[in-house]
């Protein structure tokens, strides 16, 4: 029989104004799209196995680790065998891109992470025809694993200063890999220190002495049959983090490590038998590995972040706090308008991402296909855009998952609860990828680029044409989407105008233009985020804003509802669909093995003696 509904939550489902399948059936992209990730997720999560016994918040360090192996093994498989074979390979994405399924799995990322987020995306991107077929092959039947390893102890933004070198050597026709520092060891790379056993591996080719620049190699360093290291690696684990915990992130240290020519992915530069280097068309097609993960990531904010006010929302439902009224009872935390303030940005924000998330991949597929034309002209414009909305996406959802958290109060503190976790998983991806600041550098880049341009007359590109409209700067605001479009576009022409005028007025007091750039960074970062919608103009429409709040109030349960996520993938105490929070706090405090026994061992070994002056 299934638990009682709480009856506030019920009230509110009750109250909602729209239809919850439907928006659930949009944001799918259609009925049919939800039935087959509702069918996916049955399938899958009613696999044996999954799920843990004790929560993983009370085993060690190395049990999680070992934990999370066994169940990425049942989950791959499972997540295999759910496959709809009649399904097309579009079908079978749809079903999974809104699909937190993993989550519901591990609450803090799986060891085999990297093998499907940058392993298969490199070989995808990097290889030629022939490796692709050879290494896709091996990849996708999960008969070898792998990781991307390209920050090093020493250097995570700048690629071009990484210290690993690939030293051609034309008499045997190897590449010989080394680590010449410690601060050269790769450190970082997800599922390299006890789960992977191949790494596409980043690296600085030097042939005849000379710098070919920063390439791509897939290296095999643990024994396919003992899992031994190779000779010439030295592998181990980088210790515990804020989140992240099995991923089993490593470090790796090449000593004279050498590899046959074969294993430098070489779709873009190739090296000949003897030794002769042929170049990229763009040496920057080396980076396209992250280009597409930073796409990815947009669309896996918007899910996480929808997960989190799933959470918040259900849970300021049923908690009813303080007084609003004299001796009108306690009210809902949810009829507080600093509740509604805190929460349904959230709600909203997820929703852009999701738009933009869609957007960006349209625009990614679009570019993807020119490069393999060889038309490289969008390259530069997707890259700033990747760049941005990775950045501000993964910012947004940080202090919205946080915030999510403290509205919670107490109870959004526990881990049960799933809030710090989310947390944990969100705030890594403003560091990788690209660290936020030194990707919205890069978008300031190009966006200086495109001022210059427009104000030269030149053409700009879609994303960057609103450089080129001359806004008067008298413009009133009015409260229509196209006023307050029309207001960000002001403020952001500004914003580039007045980081470029910084930078000038550095050149003319003799700065040199790399000094001048850094004394005008804070001003570039912030005229990059206005390149993508942020939520601090919102607040100067105050009167719009609240009588907005009013309207979602009614619906908020409803809308996040329509996020459909189930149980199992909130993992949460608090926003279970049902709404028995207290009861289900209540069950998880039971399984700490603290309540195993009223008296701990503590009391006799140190407690007692303590008080009774003994020690
Ligand atoms: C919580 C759920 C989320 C779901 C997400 C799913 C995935 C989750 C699982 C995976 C988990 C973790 C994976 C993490 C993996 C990693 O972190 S891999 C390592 C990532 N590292 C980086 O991103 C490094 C960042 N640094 C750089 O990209 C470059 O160093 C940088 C661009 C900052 C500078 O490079 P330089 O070579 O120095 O270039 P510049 O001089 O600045 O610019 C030269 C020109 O090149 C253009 N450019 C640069 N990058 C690119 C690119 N990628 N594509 C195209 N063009 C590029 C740049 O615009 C300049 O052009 P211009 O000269 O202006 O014309
Ligand atoms: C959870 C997690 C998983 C990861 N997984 C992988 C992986 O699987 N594979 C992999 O290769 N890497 C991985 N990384 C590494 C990640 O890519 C790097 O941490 C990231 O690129 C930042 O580099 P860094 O750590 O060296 O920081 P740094 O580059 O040293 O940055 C430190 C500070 O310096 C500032 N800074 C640096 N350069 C500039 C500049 N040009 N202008 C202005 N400010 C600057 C930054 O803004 C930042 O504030 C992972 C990291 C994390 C946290």
């Amino acid at each position: 029989m299934s638990a009682k509904v709480n009856d506030d939550l019920l009230t509110e489902r009750r109250k909602c104004e729209f239809n919850v399948e439907e928006l659930t059936n949009y944001l799918d992209g259609g009925a049919q799209a939800t039935q087959n990730r509702r069918k996916l997720e049955d399938k899958v999560l009613s696999t044996k196995g999954l799920f843990d016994e004790v929560p993983e918040e009370y085993l060690s360090h190395k049990e999680k680790y070992e934990n999370a192996v066994r169940k990425a093994v049942v989950y791959y498989k499972a997540m295999k065998e759910a496959e709809d074979p009649n399904q097309t390979e579009q079908e079978r994405a749809n079903a999974t891109y809104r699909s937190l399924l993993h989550a519901a799995v591990f609450k803090d990322n799986s060891p085999f992470s990297l093998h499907l987020a940058m392993f298969i995306p490199a070989i995808l991107g990097q290889a030629d025809e022939e490796q692709k077929k050879y290494w896709m092959k091996r990849a996708s039947k999960m008969e070898i694993i792998g990781t991307y390893a390209q920050t090093e102890l020493g250097h995570g933004t700048f690629i071009r200063g990484l210290e690993t070198t690939a030293t051609y050597d034309p008499k045997t026709e190897e590449f010989v890999l080394h680590s010449p520092t410690l601060t050269a060891y790769k450190w970082w790379p997800g599922s390299l220190a006890h789960t992977a056993n191949y790494c596409v591996v980043m690296a600085h080719l030097y042939i005849n002495g000379k710098s070919c620049g920063i390439q791509p190699f897939i290296v095999q360093f643990r024994d396919e049959e003992t899992h031994q290291p190779l000779p010439g690696i030295k592998l181990g684990e980088i210790g515990a983090k804020l989140g992240f915990n099995t991923v089993n992130n490593g470090f790796l240290g090449f000593d004279q490590h050498r590899i046959p020519r074969n294993r430098m992915l070489m779709k873009n530069a190739q090296v000949l038998k003897d030794g002769t280097f042929k170049r990229s068309p763009n040496s920057k097609l080396t980076y396209g590995t992250m280009v597409y993960v930073r796409v990815v990531i947009v669309n896996g904010m918007a899910n996480q972040l929808a997960r989190a006010v799933t959470i918040a929302v259900r849970y300021s439902a049923v908690r009813r706090q303080s007084e609003l009224k004299p001796d009108a009872g306690e009210p809902q935390i949810l009829d507080y308008v600093t509740q509604q303030h805190k929460l349904f940005i959230g709600i909203a924000s997820s929703h852009a991402f999701t738009l933009t998330a869609k957007w960006l991949t349209r625009m990614y597929q679009k570019v993807t296909a020119d490069l393999e034309k060889g038309n490289l002209d969008e390259l530069p414009e997707l890259h700033a855009i990747a760049c941005c909305l990775k950045a501000v996406t993964t910012t947004d959802t940080s202090v919205l998952v946080e915030r999510s958290r403290t509205s919670c109060g107490g109870h959004g503190y526990m881990l049960s609860s799933n809030l710090p976790q989310i947390y944990g998983l969100v705030t890594a991806a403003c560091t990788y990828e690209g660290e936020n600041t030194v990707l919205m550098l890069q978008t300031a880049r190009s966006l200086v680029k495109a001022l210059e341009q427009a104000q030269s007359g030149k053409r700009l590109s879609p994303t960057m044409s609103y450089l080129s409209e001359k806004v008067s700067s008298r413009l009133k605001w009015d409260n229509s989407i196209d006023g307050i479009v029309k207001g960000f576009r002001r403020v952001a022409y500004g914003k580039v105008e007045s980081a470029m005028r910084s930078m000038r007025k550095y050149v003319r007091s003799g700065l040199g233009p790399e000094d001048a750039w850094n004394m005008s960074s804070v001003q570039l970062v912030a005229a990059s985020e206005y390149t993508s919608i942020s939520e601090a103009d919102i607040r100067q429409l105050q009167d719009t804003y609240e009588d907005l709040l009013g309207k979602i109030r009614p619906n908020a349960v409803g809308l996040v509802d329509a996020f459909d996520f189930r149980d199992q993938i909130l993992n949460s105490t608090l926003g279970a669909y049902d709404g028995r929070v207290y009861e289900r706090l209540m069950e998880e405090a039971l399984k700490s093995p603290l309540n195993a026994e009223p008296v701990n061992q503590s009391f006799h070994k140190y407690l007692k003696p303590f008080m009774q002056g003994k020690l």
